[in-house]
């Protein structure tokens, strides 16, 4: 789940979107890149870690232009290599430079059509890089010296036509302006916005509203599933639909776990969302268990503390925050390998005892996927010493894996997967496990948007929109992404990037 951002202005934007990158760092924390255009000529600096370590002052000034586009990655395709960070660069045609949030799904067909027909070399197993390929070919196709706006959005459109699985991009052409794009079903959210200066308008894309707000840009609105947004090096914004099939399914879990509250997807308020999931699920603890023995509701910091809240005050028991998080850790969800994750749970979060002492505790999380968490956080609770310590998820069971940029490709890694509810519990050690329904999830979710016809909720009822993924294909993502065969294809596979400098 990558961040991306690109900003066209009247000024520099290198602090701009290091701010908006900043603001997105919740979206990826393994490796950050900017790229910006000054007279025609690019420049660049990316590698592994995060946006505030990646960027000195020094590289901070060189990155001159008034346009420019940047990426904060969580790598759901190829290694960790810096050479995968982004944004992606390709000379020919005009000089264009990519980030992407998602995840291919024929990346492979694609790679080989690239090599065979199109003669392109693509250097990584990232499949970004293979989609800025297609996109480079598609624009180059059209034998243009000089490249117009409609050129740009024909080459979106073959995009389409080829392309599957999960994309938000941005893209900058040299010298021309700055290009937003989404898959047909609109699976990963992307927005833009302006801002207007007494130079004239400026104007901004990225990944989430939040960043908009950040930096002073009003949100216009959600780029559309299969359109484009095209905007000129001066400022000029253009917008069009470029794809004949549209069918709109965003993800489900960018409501759950993935956005910041503080976040619009799709004209829904991710807060409001999360608040009605916390609702739904205290309805149905009320149905099911009406006279529970609940002292305490304690939210697992930071991102279920909205749907905690809302649970708590439905239903009419307290709301306290038994665990405090250190904030110098990041998401442990999103860090590659699983002894960093599970080692990262117990640096992040802490008890306060007298939360727990004697209590029969409610924890709720947003969701449940390796159980990491709530396996570590229930045997905390219990050292805390609480009574009865039970155990709520706001979203249902994540029994399926995710292709569509989410790196969950293992169903054994998940807790979930081919238990039922009582051996979950069981599992992670709660004296009783509560799940969100799904129609309870969809309901809390689409009430903000009821133009939105269904969601990618794969992981959870495996049904996978783009229609091209089955048994093979999953054991195929299974057995290249599992922790074993990713740790050995870091470590093998490091390619030294194109672009290496101070
Ligand atoms: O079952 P698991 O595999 O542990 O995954 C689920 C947990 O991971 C996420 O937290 P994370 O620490 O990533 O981020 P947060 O601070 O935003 O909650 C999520 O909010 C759950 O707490
Ligand atoms: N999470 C994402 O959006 C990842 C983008 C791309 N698939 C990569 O691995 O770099
Ligand atoms: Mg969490």
């Amino acid at each position: 789940m990558c961040g991306i951002a690109g900003i066209v202005a009247h000024n520099n934007v290198n602090q701009e979107l290091y701010d908006a990158l900043t603001v997105l760092q919740h979206r990826g924390q393994d490796a950050s890149g900017i790229v910006t255009c000054e007279n025609g000529r690019l420049h660049l600096r990316k590698d592994n870690g995060l946006v505030r370590d990646v960027f000195t002052t020094s590289q901070m000034l060189k990155l001159k232009g008034n346009m420019g586009i940047g990426h904060v990655r969580y790598p759901t395709a190829g290694c960790t290599s810096s050479a995968e960070a982004q944004p992606f660069y390709v000379n020919s045609p005009f000089g264009l430079t990519l980030a992407h949030n998602g995840n291919l799904t024929n990346t492979e067909a694609l790679k080989h059509v690239l090599f065979i027909e199109d003669q392109r070399h693509i250097n990584t197993d990232s499949d970004s890089e293979v989609l800025l390929n297609v996109f480079a070919h598609e624009l180059q196709q059209l034998r243009k010296l000089k490249l117009t706006v409609e050129d740009v959005f024909t080459a979106v459109s073959r995009v389409h036509q080829r392309v599957r699985g999960a994309y938000a991009v941005v893209v900058m052409i040299a010298g021309f302006g700055i290009l937003g794009f989404r898959d047909p079903h609109g699976i990963r959210p992307i927005v833009f916005g302006e801002r207007k200066t007494d130079k004239g308008s400026e104007f901004m894309i990225a990944s989430e509203s939040v960043a908009l707000d950040v930096l002073g840009f009003d949100l216009i609105r959600d780029i559309e599933p299969g359109e484009a947004v095209f905007i000129e090096e001066s400022g000029a914004l253009h917008t069009k639909q470029c794809s004949d099939f549209v069918d709109h399914c965003p993800c489900m879990f960018e409501y759950v776990y993935f956005a910041r509250p503080d976040s619009i997807i799709d004209d829904i308020q991710v807060y409001k969302a999360r608040l009605r999931m916390g609702e739904k699920l205290a309805d149905k603890i009320m149905r099911i268990w009406p006279d529970h023995d609940i002292d305490v509701v304690i939210p697992i910091p930071d991102t279920s503390r909205t749907a905690a809240l809302q649970l708590a005050n439905k239903l009419h028991v307290k709301y306290r925050e038994g665990f405090i998080k250190n904030r110098y850790i990041g998401r442990t969800f999103i860090m590659p390998g699983q002894q960093k994750r599970k080692k990262s749970v117990k640096q992040k979060l802490n008890a306060i005892d007298l939360e727990f002492d004697g209590k029969n505790v409610l924890l709720i999380d947003d969701s449940v996927v390796r159980g990491t968490t709530s396996e570590q956080i229930i045997q905390m609770a219990r050292e805390a010493g609480a009574k009865k310590v039970y155990f709520a998820s706001a979203a249902p069971p994540v029994r399926y894996p995710n292709v569509y940029g989410i790196d969950m490709p293992v169903v054994e890694e998940l807790i979930a997967h081919g238990r039922t509810e009582d051996e979950v519990c069981e599992a992670i050690g709660a004296d009783r496990l509560i799940y969100q329904d799904l129609e309870d999830l969809i309901e809390a979710v689409r009430r903000g948007n009821r133009d939105i016809q269904h969601f990618d909720t794969s992981c959870f009822s495996r049904e996978y929109i783009t229609g091209d993924i089955d048994d093979a294909y999953l054991e195929n993502v299974q057995a290249l992404r599992n922790d074993d065969a990713q740790a050995k294809r870091n470590s093998e596979n490091f390619i030294i990037e194109m672009q290496n400098s101070d």
